[in-house]
C-alpha cells in the first residue's frame, strides 16, 4: 500500500520507535482505543478507527518533527524537548507545546564524575572535558556556570564572558558512562533513573540539569485541533484510570464528615443511604499510591466493607 498517499487529511502522531518509553506508549494507545496495524519494518501505521496515522520515530527526533509542524502530536521525554529547544529556540510558529505529563519515564539528566576523584561541584569541571548525548543542554548549562563569574576557575585566555565556551563538550551517541574510564572526558552529562548504570561505571552525580518524564506534546498549529482534543481526553482518561482506584465502604452517618476528609474524592465522595438506618455507603476515587494508608485510616475510624476496585478507563475533569 502506498502509505504516503493515505496520509492526506490524517493527524500525524509520533511515538518512540524503540527504547525506554515505547512499551508504555503502546499501552496508552491501546487504552485509548487507537487501533492500528504496523507492517513489518514500516515506520508509519494508519489508525483504523480514527483519521490518524502513527509515525514511529527515535524519541530524540520527535521534538524536531513536532516543533517544525510536520507531525501534529508526539510522545517523548521532556529531556529531548529541552535539548531541542536549547538547539533551536522556539518562535511564535515553531516549537512544541506540552499538553500533559504522562507519569512514566521519570529520570534526571545529571552531571556525573568519577566517584573516587577530586571533583565535587560542577564548577570544578569548567575548562575540562565533558561527554554527553545532550550537547546543547550541556553547552548551555556550562555556559551559564561560566558566566556566573566563576573567575577563580577562569583560564587566562578564557573568553566565556564574550559567549565562548571554555568547557569542551564532546557528543557521544550512547554508552556515555564509559567516557571517564576511557579518558575521553573528566565528567559526563547523562540520564539517571535507578542509578545502577552510574554506579556500575564508578560515577557519582553532582548536579541535575533537567528532571524528565514522558510528555504529550503538540505542534503550535496542529492540522486538526478537534482531533487533538479528543486524543488528549482519551489519553488523560487512561492516565487517570492508572493513577486512581475506586474505594467504596460503609460508615456510620455520624462519622461521614471524618470519612470524607480521608476520602475527599476528586470533586466530592458519592454518598448513598443504606437500608440500615444511620449508615451510609461511600464511593470515592483515591490515588493508587495512597490507598493502603487510606484503608488503614478508614478501618481505624470504624468504616466497614472497604473495597478497592481498579479503574478500566475514565473521563474526569
Ligand atoms: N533509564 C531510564 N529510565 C527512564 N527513562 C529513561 C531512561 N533512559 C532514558 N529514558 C527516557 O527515554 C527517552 C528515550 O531514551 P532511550 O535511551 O530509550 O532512547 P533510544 O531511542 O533507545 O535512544 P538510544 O539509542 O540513544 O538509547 C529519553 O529521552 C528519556 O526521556
Ligand atoms: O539509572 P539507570 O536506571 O541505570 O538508567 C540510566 C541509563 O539508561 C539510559 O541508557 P539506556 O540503557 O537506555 O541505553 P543507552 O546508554 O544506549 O542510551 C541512560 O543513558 C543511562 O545509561
Amino acid at each position: 500500500m502506498d502509505l504516503v498517499n493515505h496520509l492526506n487529511d490524517r493527524l500525524l502522531f509520533a511515538v518512540p520507535k524503540k527504547g525506554r518509553l515505547q512499551q508504555a506508549c503502546l499501552d496508552l494507545l491501546t487504552g485509548s482505543d487507537i487501533k492500528f496495524h504496523r507492517h513489518n519494518r514500516l515506520d508509519i501505521a494508519l489508525v483504523q478507527n480514527l483519521p490518524l496515522a502513527l509515525v514511529f520515530l527515535p524519541a530524540a527526533d520527535i521534538p524536531i518533527f513536532v516543533g517544525e509542524g510536520s507531525v501534529d502530536l508526539g510522545i517523548t521525554g521532556r529531556d529531548t524537548v529541552a535539548e531541542h529547544e536549547a538547539t533551536v529556540p522556539p518562535t511564535e510558529t515553531s516549537g512544541t507545546v506540552e499538553i500533559m505529563d504522562l507519569g512514566f519515564g521519570a529520570c534526571k539528566l545529571q552531571v556525573q564524575v568519577p566517584e573516587k576523584g577530586s571533583i565535587e561541584k560542577p564548577e570544578q569541571l569548567i575548562g575540562k572535558k565533558i561527554a554527553t548525548s545532550f550537547t546543547a543542554l550541556s553547552q548551555s548549562y556550562f555556559r551559564n556556570l561560566e558566566s556566573q563569574g566563576s573567575n577563580s576557575h577562569a583560564q587566562p585566555n578564557g573568553d566565556a564572558a564574550h559567549g565562548g565556551l571554555r568547557t569542551q563538550i564532546t557528543t557521544l551517541s550512547g554508552s556515555v558512562e564509559a567516557a571517564c574510564a576511557l579518558g575521553v572526558a573528566d565528567g559526563i552529562v547523562d540520564l539517571v533513573e535507578s542509578g545502577e548504570t552510574m554506579k556500575a561505571a564508578g560515577l557519582k552525580a553532582i548536579a541535575t540539569v533537567v528532571s524528565s518524564s514522558a510528555i504529550l506534546i503538540k505542534s503550535k498549529h496542529p492540522s486538526n485541533p478537534k482531533l487533538v482534543d479528543i486524543i488528549t481526553a482519551r489519553i488523560k482518561g487512561v492516565i487517570t484510570a492508572q493513577r486512581y482506584v475506586l474505594c467504596t465502604y460503609n460508615v456510620e452517618r455520624r462519622l461521614l464528615h471524618q470519612a470524607s476528609q480521608i476520602t475527599p474524592g476528586k470533586r466530592a465522595p458519592t454518598v448513598n443511604s443504606l437500608e440500615e438506618d444511620d449508615w451510609v455507603a461511600v464511593q470515592a476515587m483515591v490515588e493508587r499510591s495512597k490507598i493502603a494508608e487510606v484503608m488503614d485510616d478508614l478501618a481505624a475510624l470504624g468504616a466497614t466493607d472497604i473495597l478497592v476496585t481498579k479503574l478500566e478507563n475514565s473521563r474526569t475533569t
